[in-house]
């Protein structure tokens, strides 16, 4: 379907309208599949899928389909790792890209993975020799796998998910440990303090011994030269300090999984463990970690690999899904028109970016029900009231007739509508004036008119850029030319008694202000009267002056208001 440069703004709005409620990135491309189109079965094959769907959209969906992620597997060079292959197979192996290769075994790798019995035993695939290239993407995205099989619960359905979350489980342990020997630094640090805490209590508690009468014992024992006696205190104090050492590096083993002996046994206060040893644990741990985490990934990729297709598959219909909600959420209370042939009409329609609009009806050529006043009439001049809501009125008409040829729900209590080639919305331009403006109108009207196809012209207040006796003339004609080629129009023009003398095929709708409430605002009617010219308000502004004035110029407003009556 065409759609001129504003009909195309108002595709643009919707489409921001139902970007802005679309959660994932990745859902909004299926957006662009639901182009406008002027292909009936394609608008009858997205109405069915809309309506298929939509049931499946439940409120709880919302929240969860928020937390899915995109699951990346990326193919990344691992450094820490060596793989000794056969002469023949080093290009095979060296195509594969992921780490290392050689003919013979080679210091300074964590893992060594090897063809030929040198190293731990793989065979040349990319799931044997870097098993972690699928595995961590899978265990960092675990909120994603949970939100699927959440949604798959939902919907009554099996997700491959599950089981992958349970294999996963099974890396828990390791995991926690890398957590640890992450912060291996704090871990000790935390050791250190509380050990050095524990022996200057002891020192303190061991000086307070010897106050008193004690102290008076230990120097009769140096008097005497009874060394062992001295030494008996001291040694005493010391296997304390060492029970304490001992205790805490058997805690740390414990934590680590791994036999730990860091702190030293010569200075004994304060303690204090050097960086080198930290580091060095620090390596050896990870050296251990490492090639744990490939055996337990290799294992669990082994048993998972064949649901990850299915995985991805999964995670796109979540997306799909995702779009879907958006859609609903977007169209609730909307429905679906009725593809018919000869005309387009709404019934109760609501425009979508005015708040708490007032429901209008509208017609523009057949109407499949009746409406009074109304005959068929393909183009129609629609008149009154200013800031009555005739814009706002083409906008809705817009909108009803593009959210159909995307193939969604309208804005419409009810709704049927034409498939047509093109839409044309030609607004009135309020700033510009002048021959430039009137040129370049006059010239894309025109070109509204020269092809042939189904069309609907939707034009505002084009007088307004040229002198009202000439607009007559010019629009009339035009008005004819779209008449004969059975094109659909609704122009907005207060010209509408002298073009309804020109074109005997038109209908003449207006847009009311009702009258004054009692604070003398004007009461606007949105709904046009259909075959009525609208009562303009200039006479609504005479009557509400000589209500509301006093004296003499209450006289005066009183004789140009009967003027009108
Ligand atoms: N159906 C509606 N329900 C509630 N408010 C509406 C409706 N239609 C229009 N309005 C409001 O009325 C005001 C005027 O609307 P609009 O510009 O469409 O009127 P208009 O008849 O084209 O005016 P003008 O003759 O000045 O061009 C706008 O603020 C709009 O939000």
């Amino acid at each position: 379907m065409r759609l001129n440069s504003e009909a195309r703004a108002i595709y643009k709005s919707i489409r921001e309208e139902i970007k802005k409620r679309i959660q994932l990135k990745e859902s909004l491309a299926y957006l662009d599949k639901f182009e406008p189109t002027n292909d009936k079965k394609e608008i009858l094959r997205r109405q069915t899928y809309f309506k298929e769907n939509f049931p499946r959209i439940v409120p709880e969906l919302k929240g969860i389909l928020a937390k899915i992620e995109p699951i990346r597997f990326k193919k990344d060079f691992l450094h820490d790792r060596l793989l000794v292959v056969d002469e023949s197979e080093l290009e095979k192996a060296q195509a594969l890209g992921v780490c290392e290769v050689s003919t013979e075994p080679l210091e300074g790798y964590d893992l060594t993975l090897s063809t030929v019995g040198i190293g731990i035993d793989v065979e040349l695939s990319i799931s044997e020799i870097a098993p972690e290239l699928y595995i961590m993407p899978l265990w960092e995205n675990r909120e994603t796998l949970k939100a699927l099989s959440q949604i798959a619960n939902l919907l009554g359905e099996k997700s491959v998910a599950e089981s992958i979350l349970k294999k996963l489980g099974e890396l828990e342990e390791i995991m926690k440990r890398r957590e640890l020997i992450e912060n291996l630094d704090e871990l000790i640090a935390e050791e250190e303090r509380r050990l050095n805490k524990k022996i200057a209590e002891k020192l303190e508690r061991f000086s307070l011994t010897l106050t008193g009468k004690e102290l008076l014992e230990f120097l009769k024992e140096l008097r005497e030269g009874d060394y062992g006696a001295i030494f008996k205190h001291f040694s005493e104090i010391e296997s304390e300090i060492l029970e304490e050492i001992n205790e805490a590096e058997k805690r740390l083993s414990e934590r680590l999984n791994f036999t730990v002996e860091l702190f030293s046994r010569e200075n004994l206060y304060p303690i204090e463990v050097l960086p080198e040893s930290i580091e060095a644990l620090h390596q050896e741990l990870e050296r251990e970690l490492k090639i744990e985490l490939y055996l337990k990934s290799r294992e669990i990729l082994d048993e998972i690999k064949h649901l990850i297709p299915k995985l991805r598959e999964e995670i796109n219909k979540a997306y799909e899904l995702e779009f879907l909600r958006a859609v609903k959420e977007f169209t609730e209370g909307f429905t679906f028109p009725e593809l018919i042939e000869g005309g387009i009409t709404f019934i109760n329609g609501r425009h979508l970016f005015i708040k708490n609009p007032q429901p209008v009806s509208y017609v523009v050529g057949k109407a499949p029900i009746e409406f009074n006043g109304v005959n068929g009439e393909r183009v129609v001049i629609l008149t009154g009231a200013n800031s009555g809501g005739k814009t706002s009125l083409l906008e809705l008409t817009s909108q009803i007739v593009i959210l159909t040829h995307m193939g969604f729900p309208v804005n419409a209590e009810k709704a049927w509508v034409e498939v047509l080639d093109e839409l044309f919305f030609f607004k009135r331009k309020r700033s510009i004036y002048g021959a430039g403006a009137f040129e370049t109108a006059l010239k894309s009207f025109v070109r509204a008119l020269t092809s042939d196809g189904r069309k609907l012209i939707l034009i505002d207040e084009f007088e307004a850029i040229t002198e009202p006796g000439a607009a007559v003339k010019i629009i009339a004609e035009l008005l004819k030319i779209a008449y004969e080629k059975g094109f659909y129009v609704i122009i907005v023009s207060h010209l509408g008694e002298d073009l309804k003398k020109e074109l005997p095929f038109a209908r003449v709708d207006g847009i009311e202000a009702q009258g004054l409430d009692e604070n003398l605002n004007l009461i606007v009617d949105r709904q046009p009267k259909f075959g009525v010219l609208g009562k303009s308000t200039p006479e609504l502004i005479v009557e509400k002056l000589y209500r509301a004035k006093r004296g003499k110029e209450k006289k005066i407003f009183e004789r140009v208001w009967r003027a009108f009556t």
